[in-house]
């Protein structure tokens, strides 16, 4: 199973990543299986029905020719890509597309060009081709394929070509189950491939939108929500507070003559101490808080619902937590690290006020430095609501 796993995505990491000649490959090698597997199915179809029933076996025996050419034919022409040079060779790519347009217009003829088959190798065969190669390249193959239709239109009105020679009643096709199993046959290969190709194109979009949604809003190293995602955040939650009229605290961190980490123990020591500073104010607050990297080495930590007094104890819980966990450098030294913090806490009322309620808190954080750091000091304003 495990091992299934690993060639289904080699197949889907080669088929949407690799180069126009593997792609190319990719999707001939599964059009000779295809294309083998209707072949013996063609075989079956002719041994076990009789001379009496409505399919035509001279049609039959027609496609079972031309299924097992094509299907040679799209062996070789995947061989042929293994002596290919230019990986990304477009006159290969263009033989290929051409080809599979050939190839299900000839087949879909013998079948019946008015099919559910033909309409789902017409709607699915450029989607897929759009997803996987160069635009140009699948319109010219597109309009190519609709001007042989149309040849085809033109030759079966004049008479000059039979509709659907697989079977006796072409009129109603559909009638014959033999008929009905034989298009759904040819068809489910497409189908496949059309679910395959677009569930794989929906997940790694899903996939890619979640990386870049975790990059615009994390800072890559303490993979904490960034100023911006931050500030959003801020906004946010100040707004709930004048709705509901709840208390909003925050506090802003900052690191402790962190340049004197950084000059006495290295750039990298210092990136050392800011993640363990960020894992431990994460350690320290509810799933409902927000903190993120405001700046070099400060933080900002968004409290909902909190009023001051709480807010004091959670700030001063991660000043003690911080102080208390010594970093071990990679040389064995142990490094310990405070931060002076700036709380600002209320029932805010405006969103005029926004900014200023941070600048209070920045002025504390000030103070704590001028204070002697390492500690918490409440924004002035609201020393008595704390
Ligand atoms: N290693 C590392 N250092 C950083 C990063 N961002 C900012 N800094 C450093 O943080 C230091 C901040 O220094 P200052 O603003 O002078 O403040 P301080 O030395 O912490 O002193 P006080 O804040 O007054 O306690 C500077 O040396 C910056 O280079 C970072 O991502 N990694």
């Amino acid at each position: 199973m495990t091992q299934f796993r690993t060639r289904i995505t080699h197949f889907s990491n080669t088929i949407f990543d690799g180069s126009y000649v593997e792609k190319s490959q990719c999707i001939f090698t599964l059009i000779a299986l295809t294309l083998g597997c209707f072949a013996i199915l063609l075989s079956f179809t002719l041994l076990l029905t009789d001379a009496a029933s409505n399919i035509n076996r001279q049609g039959y025996v027609e496609l079972l020719e031309i299924s097992s050419v094509c299907s040679l034919y799209s062996l070789i022409l995947t061989m042929i890509g293994n002596f290919i040079k230019d990986r990304e060779s477009r006159w290969y790519a263009h033989v290929c597309v051409f080809s599979y347009v050939m190839v299900n217009v000839f087949i879909l003829f013998y079948i019946g060009v008015y099919s559910m088959g033909t309409g789902i190798a017409l709607a699915g065969a450029p989607i897929i081709g759009l997803i996987l190669f160069d635009r140009r390249l699948i319109f010219t193959s597109l309009g190519s394929g609709l001007l042989i239709f149309i040849a085809f239109n033109v030759f079966m009105l004049t008479n000059n070509l039979e509709y659907a020679p697989i079977v006796q009643n072409q009129a109603e096709p559909y009638r014959d189950p033999i008929w009905l199993m034989t298009m759904l046959t040819f068809v489910s290969g497409h189908l496949g491939l059309l679910v395959f190709i677009g569930h794989t194109s929906i997940s790694r979009w899903k996939e890619r939108e979640a990386q870049v949604t975790f990059l615009s809003t994390t800072d890559p190293l303490t993979h904490l929500s960034n100023r911006r995602h931050l500030m959003e955040h801020y906004q946010q939650e100040y707004q709930r507070a004048i709705r509901q009229q709840s208390p909003l605290s925050i506090f802003l961190v900052d690191l402790d003559h962190f340049k004197q980490v950084n000059d006495t123990f290295g750039h990298l020591s210092g990136d050392e101490a800011l993640k363990v500073a960020a894992w431990t104010l994460k350690d320290t607050l509810r799933e409902t808080d927000l903190v993120g990297r405001y700046g070099g080495e400060e933080f900002l930590v968004i409290l909902p619902d909190t009023d001051g007094r709480a807010a004091i104890q959670v700030a001063d819980r991660f000043r003690r937590a911080l102080q208390a966990n010594a970093i071990e450098l990679p040389d064995g030294q142990r490094l310990t690290i405070t931060a002076s913090i700036g709380l600002n806490t209320s029932i805010p009322k405006s969103l005029t006020d926004l900014d200023h309620f941070l600048a209070s808190a920045d002025k504390a954080l000030y103070q704590a430095k001028n204070n002697g750091r390492n500690q918490v000091t409440i924004a002035v304003e609201n020393e008595q609501a704390a």
